[in-house]
């Protein structure tokens, strides 16, 4: 898979994707990560890829010009289609189930705003899609290039180990949240480890820790139980999980 970010700060997409799984997926040909600085491609002595907006007001707002010649030149570099996806809080919260769709794309293009945004102009024009890290405000839309780049590598195939694969799995396979996990000592001043963990039963291990994700969801998140469509095993689970004292 193809990613290329748009960004005045390269070095920070460049950086966070060195590292584990994304990094190691680097190096096996599966991800191919460009950066594209829009001050690459301003014009002036200033190099202006900002400036103040039109009716007043606080802040500034990325002019197009930038933007289009460092669109252009990401185009110009691979003739593979791409979708371009800006990072913003007025996009569509970004999902698992949203991730997994983006995964399959041969290639996107990760548009990063800073300042008060984008003109809206070449967001009119050229924004196939708004994508959302969720209902806060950050200082620009790298931190989201920066997760989606993540959370997407991790689904291509061959990112994954064994181990990672089984934890991606785990997690992501159900739509519920993960069980609690211990290791040593089997007995700490902070507590013991349950003793069907240490009973060598698997049955009744995965047993438990089935009922421990269907109560953990239905106490923390109990909209992921809505969407999860719990069957007749899973329900019989959690009514014993919440009998319990
Ligand atoms: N929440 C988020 N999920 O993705 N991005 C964010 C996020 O907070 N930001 C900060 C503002 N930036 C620039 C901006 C300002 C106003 C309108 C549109 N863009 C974008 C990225």
């Amino acid at each position: 898979m193809r990613i290329d970010v748009i960004t005045l700060f390269p070095e920070f997409i460049a950086q966070s994707a060195a590292l584990g799984v994304v990094g190691r997926a680097q190096e096996r040909g599966l991800l191919d990560l460009h950066g594209w600085n829009p001050r690459d491609h301003a014009e002036g002595n200033y190099r202006r890829v900002d400036d103040r907006p039109f009716g007043g007001g606080p802040g500034m707002v990325m002019l197009i010009e930038p933007l289009r010649a460092a669109l252009a030149a990401a185009r110009a570099a691979d003739p593979t289609p791409a979708p371009l996806i800006y990072l913003s809080p007025q996009g569509r919260p970004l999902t698992q189930a949203r991730v997994r769709e983006l995964a399959a794309l041969p290639r996107m293009i990760l548009l990063c705003g800073r300042y008060e945004g984008v003109d809206e102009r070449f967001l009119a024009a050229e924004v196939d899609e708004e994508i959302s890290l969720g209902d806060y405000v950050l200082s620009g839309g790298e931190l989201g290039a920066a997760v989606i780049v993540d959370a997407v590598t991790r689904l291509q195939e061959g990112a994954l180990n064994d181990a990672e694969s089984a934890v991606q799995d785990s997690f992501e396979g159900d739509g519920l949240l993960d069980c609690p996990h211990y290791s040593q000592p089997a007995s700490h001043a902070l507590g013991e480890v349950p003793e069907v963990l240490r009973s060598g039963n698997h049955a009744a291990i995965a047993r438990w820790r089935r009922q421990q994700s269907l109560l953990r969801t239905a106490l923390r998140r109990p909209d992921l139980l809505d969407e999860a469509g719990l069957g007749k095993v899973d329900r019989k689970l959690l009514d014993e999980a919440r009998k319990e004292p």
